[in-house]
């Protein structure tokens, strides 16, 4: 870890309009800030004021209106979408608040899936799935199907997915909002572990204050607008 940490994203005078009935209107107004490598960021902010909207443009997922995203010196917000889905999947993971995982594959099957656009061959994919399956801890569960497995499993099944391409950015939006607290602590668990032991960076969208309190800083989102960096005295940086 270096003392100056690296920038791992950096917003420049981002915006983002949706037409609606013909008129459009600005969601995302002058975002303009850096997330550094490493770091466990909060988004925070009323429903509505913007946060999927903004964790998706830095995931790739979507365009800003305006504005620059630099990731690694690249702008992704001029990248092609054939482009944009080869950065994804090579450098973002992410982790979703209902899971998204395909009802009909196994656990490790699902987490198999984002392997099947490399060159990883099945037995390669089977192992990469499987150690990422044991890091979660679920070892035990690989064969069993997202409806036999609880809610905190079924996120730890998506962590998994979301660690097995080895990105350097995770992004979450809401991760623990489906859970109750022992599970959603359990996952918060998971998240600092892959921060402070595998050095991820993580961009974690969510509601929960307990949630929050787990990151090194937080930004609300307000109207379009984000605040100023909230650093959290009780979190430790990995890259400090
Ligand atoms: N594809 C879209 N087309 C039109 N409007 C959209 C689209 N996606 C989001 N919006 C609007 O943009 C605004 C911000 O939405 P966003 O989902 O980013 O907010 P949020 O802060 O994540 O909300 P929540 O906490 O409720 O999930 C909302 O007014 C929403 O209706």
């Amino acid at each position: 870890m270096t003392a100056s940490p690296e920038v791992a994203v950096a917003l420049r005078h981002v915006s983002k309009s949706y037409t609606r009935g013909g008129q459009a209107v600005e969601v995302l107004t002058d975002i303009d800030f850096d997330i550094q490598s490493g770091d466990f960021l909060a988004l925070m902010g009323p429903s509505g004021s913007g946060k999927s909207t903004l964790l998706n443009l830095i995931a790739g997922i979507d365009k800003p209106t305006g504005g620059q995203i630099l990731v690694g010196g690249t702008d992704i917000a001029t990248l092609d979408e054939a482009d944009l889905a080869d950065w994804r999947a090579g450098n973002v993971g992410f982790i979703f608040q209902f899971y998204n995982l395909m009802p009909v594959l196994t656990g490790l099957e699902n987490v198999e899936l984002p392997l099947m656009l490399t060159r990883l061959n099945r037995r390669e994919r089977r192992e990469h799935a499987a150690l990422a399956l044991e890091m979660v801890g679920l070892a035990d569960r690989m064969q069993h199907y997202p409806n036999e497995l609880s809610g905190g499993q079924q996120q730890r099944v998506a962590i998994a997915r979301a660690l097995v391409t080895d990105p350097t950015l995770i992004v979450a939006d809401e991760p623990t909002g489906d859970l109750d607290r022992k599970s959603a602590g359990e996952i918060l668990d998971l998240l600092d572990r892959l921060n402070t032991e595998l050095g991820k960076t993580i961009i974690m969208v969510t509601h929960d204050a307990r949630a929050a309190e787990r990151a090194h800083a937080i930004r609300h989102l307000e109207k379009g607008e984000l605040s100023s960096l909230e650093i959290n005295p009780r979190a430790t940086p990995s890259h400090a």
